[in-house]
């Protein structure tokens, strides 16, 4: 199978999670994209949902489908948030927001009762930090947040580039009007150290590194779907 047709298996398999009447956390990326796609053809057979986006790129792609919408606002409390990964690692703590979406999926995710993470093995690994740490953090005093999380960083040994996000010529901006720092920390051993550091600076809105969010991820292999749980939640 290659890369599209894996992200539409794990999507195929987490989508027999999905019962009638659900409120659910849809997410952002090509592999939630490719749940949508599936989840819009069961909503035209009769399957009744309501999807809170993680994105305005996800609510448009469920309005184009025909998957019905609501918000957080309207609806605070989801069944269920179906979403991909950039790296998932053995207690299914995440990273996320390669796509940019992660503080919408952070608060999502955890307005639900369970998150089913969808992601071909590639992105499984031992210890999280291959991937940049995206860190959402307010436009304004980016230089002194950029600085203050490099010295938090430190203190946990951790160092590397700090990468200002950018499309094309111009700084990336989030769906909530931030911008986005992509940190190349290498592995991160103690992610809620990080977490707790990178939280306790004013500027950042938020950060990548989901744990203990994650029930269960649907890994897509040549070989099959392999479900994996959570220890806790
Ligand atoms: O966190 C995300 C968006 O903010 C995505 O879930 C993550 O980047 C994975 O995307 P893809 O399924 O395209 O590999």
């Amino acid at each position: 199978m290659d890369a599209a047709q894996l992200k539409i298996e794990a999507a195929r398999v987490a989508l027999t999670h999905v019962s009638d009447g659900m409120k659910l956390g849809i997410g952002t990326g090509s592999t939630a994209e490719a749940f949508v796609r599936l989840l819009a053809e069961r909503v035209a057979g009769g399957l009744s949902v309501i999807g809170v986006p993680t994105s305005e790129r996800t609510a448009a792609l469920c309005r184009e489908l025909g998957v019905p919408l609501s918000t957080l606002e309207e609806t605070p409390e989801l069944d269920l948030t179906i979403d991909g990964a950039d790296e998932i690692d053995p207690e299914l703590s995440l990273i996320k927001g390669g796509g940019g979406a992660l503080l919408r999926e952070k608060i999502v995710a955890a307005a639900s009762e369970r998150m089913i993470v969808i992601a071909d093995r590639s992105k499984v690994v031992d210890v999280l930090g291959k991937f940049p740490l995206p860190i959402e953090v307010n436009r304004f005093g980016l230089r002194a947040t950029e600085i203050a999380i490099r010295v938090g960083a430190a203190e946990l040994g951790l160092s590397g580039p700090l990468t200002l996000r950018m499309t094309g010529d111009q700084p990336f901006v989030t769906d909530n009007g931030h911008f986005i720092l992509d940190a190349s920390f290498g592995r991160i051993p103690d992610t809620r150290a990080l977490s707790n550091v990178l939280h306790a600076i004013p500027g950042v809105v938020e950060h990548g590194l989901f744990i203990g969010l994650a029930s269960a991820a649907v890994i897509a292999s040549d070989g099959g779907a392999e479900i994996i749980h959570a220890v806790v939640r």
